[in-house]
């Protein structure tokens, strides 16, 4: 029976913000797609893209666990069918037909499957025995012409499993025999009658060992599937694979199929790959990324640098959990940071309602980030490039205590120079513009470009996310000094604060140090923290993030620091330099 709307068809379903039905059937949708691009939808439990021209890979369905009905047919999809699909526990339509997908039929074990079809392909290899795919008949799987075995009756398999040809074939012995007189043919015949005794036993003898070794390779092939759901495919090799736990989970806590079942929400698209956050069953969170643009790892090289990832412990560096590995998929699991990123904690929510991010609050982040920073740097060796690499507001994240967890660190090592140059902020460094060069003082560059976005509440270009407009912070804050109206660059809610201008001079003065275009002169992460840590607080106890100050005592604050720096004026600030 087949379930699905005849005609052409668009509908979009929601409930309440989330898409749940997607269908745009027979409208001449074309292009390639993007395996990532049903990422975000997480609720999904209905896809139908049929009778459309839609080519590219299929979507990976990872973080759709809802899905039901699936429904691709009659496109020109490439490529293997996609290992996402085995987690899918609620999937009761897949329809895969009329396409061009290759490599051999993932193990799909669903019950929950009613309608399914793949034929019209190029699959290959043995049909896996589950007992899901083999209650569907030969038509769900018919015109793939290297796909063999069981429900598929019109070809068997090479390995063993075809004998038709042999017992079909004519007997040689027959085409070979000559035509002699009459005399000789009685002896001839019964000759040849002896020769073809012995060769039927012999056939015989050679089929019944041939069956023998046939049933015992057959029952080798289920126990192994039953035991390790393995299939010959290079998708299901890669979905057997487990996850590594590197971190505080042990081994069975949980695994990739928890991972993949669990209800899955975007945190952002950064530039190695999409953050989730995951809510496991039993109501853990976790953060998953989803690597991509790698340079192409061994599995042996890439557990080696995840190890050696895991074994920087610092209090304020944010623990990798665990990795998992495949030829098409690498995943980080690490903790989910209840309070965002620092990033959201000075951009985020700047209206009505905000809650003033106080300094206090501020220089505690500064000094921690400078601890996990100093740590990084006393473990590297000097011959390594930058040993965070990638330092910046949005991978310094928050604690439930709002201690600050510097993430993305150690990366670099598995991507090119040309993905490094385009992603991270060590290569926006004026060395690396100058001199093509990258080294421990980029990330001092970097830190400093932080400690300016704490100070003034603007966003880098660096930490600007796509589409958005930062602004190059060095230049404009060595201007702001150079030009004498410093006090503009302060964000206004530090300015509110009494007593704290001097402490938010003094970490201007290491930000800018930090920002030294000749890498020489930036001051080593000791150095950095050393004067960080002789900041003192200020000493009003409103300094958590709940309290406010008011306008007057803002300015009376500000103004009493800046005058003892200068007598000029303010001016106001271009933005856009
Ligand atoms: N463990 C985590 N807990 C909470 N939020 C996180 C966690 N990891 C990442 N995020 C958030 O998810 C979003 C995407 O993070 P991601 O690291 O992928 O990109 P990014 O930091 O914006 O850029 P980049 O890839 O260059 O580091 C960011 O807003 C980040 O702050």
């Amino acid at each position: 029976m087949d379930d699905r709307p005849p005609l052409f068809m668009v509908r979009v379903r929601c409930m309440g913000d989330r898409v749940t039905e997607l269908t745009l059937r027979g409208i001449g949708l074309s292009g390639r797609t993007d395996r990532e691009a049903l990422a975000n939808l997480t609720e999904l439990t209905k896809v139908d893209l049929s009778s459309n021209s839609v080519s590219g890979n299929m979507f990976d369905l990872y973080f759709n666990p809802k899905m039901r009905y699936l429904d691709l047919s009659e496109n020109a999809f490439r490529g293997s069918i996609s290992a996402s699909l085995l987690g899918l526990n609620f999937l009761e339509y897949l329809h895969l037909q009329h396409n061009n997908f290759s490599g051999s039929m993932i193990a799909l074990t669903q019950k929950s499957l009613r309608a399914f079809n793949v034929s019209k392909n190029n699959l290959s290899g043995r049909i896996p025995p589950t007992p899901a795919l083999l209650s569907f008949n030969e038509s769900s799987y018919a015109k793939n012409p290297g796909l063999c075995g069981p429900p598929s009756l019109v070809v068997s398999c090479r390995d063993g499993t075809d004998s038709m040809n042999v017992t079909n074939s004519q007997d040689p012995e027959n085409s070979k025999r000559p035509k002699l007189n009459t005399a000789m043919s009685i002896v001839i015949i019964g000759l040849s009658i002896l020769a073809v005794l012995v060769v039927l036993l012999f056939l015989i003898f050679y089929k019944r060992r041939k069956r023998i070794n046939r049933e015992a390779s057959k029952k080798e092939c289920e126990s192994e599937h039953t035991n390790d759901n393995k299939t010959e495919g290079e998708e299901s090799a890669s979905s057997r694979r487990s996850l590594s736990f590197i971190g505080d989970y042990k081994s069975g806590d949980f695994d990739i199929r928890d991972l993949l079942r669990a209800s899955a929400e975007g945190l952002g698209k950064g530039s190695f790959g999409n953050c989730y956050k995951v809510t496991l069953d039993d109501g853990r969170t976790l953060v998953v990324k989803r690597l991509r643009n790698l340079l192409p790892l061994t599995s042996d090289e890439f557990a080696r640098h995840m190890r050696s990832l895991a074994d920087a412990k610092h209090p304020n560096l944010l623990p990798l959990l665990g990795y998992f590995f495949s030829d098409d998929e690498k995943l980080l699991v690490s903790r989910f940071a209840p309070n965002r990123s620092l990033f959201e904690r000075i951009h985020g929510g700047r209206g009505r309602n905000r809650v003033p991010f106080k300094w206090n609050t501020r220089l505690s982040i500064a000094r921690g980030v400078a601890r996990a920073l100093l740590f990084l740097h006393s473990n590297a060796k000097p011959s390594d490039t930058a040993p965070h690499g990638n330092l910046k507001t949005s991978n310094i994240l928050l604690d439930e205590d709002g201690t600050p967890l510097v993430s993305d660190y150690g990366l670099r090592p598995l991507v090119s120079t040309t993905i490094a140059v385009h992603t991270m902020t060590s290569y926006k460094s004026p060395e690396y513009e100058h001199c093509r060069r990258v080294g421990h003082k980029s990330d001092v560059w970097s830190y400093g470009c932080v400690l300016l976005e704490i100070i003034t509440g603007r966003m880098s270009s660096h930490s600007a996310p796509e589409g958005v407009r930062g602004i190059e912070l060095c230049g404009w804050v060595n201007r702001a000094v150079r030009e004498e109206w410093t006090g503009e660059v302060f964000d206004v809610e530090i300015r509110a604060e009494r007593g704290a201008m001097g402490g938010v001079l003094r970490l201007l003065n290491v930000a800018l140090r930090c920002c030294e275009r000749v890498p020489e002169k930036r001051p080593e992460m000791a150095e950095v923290l050393r004067e960080i840590e002789g900041i003192e607080m200020t000493a009003s106890d409103d300094d958590d993030d709940g309290g406010g100050g008011d306008g007057d005592s803002q300015d009376r604050s500000f103004e009493s620091v800046e005058g003892q720096r200068s007598n000029a004026g303010l001016v106001s600030v271009n933005e856009e330099r």
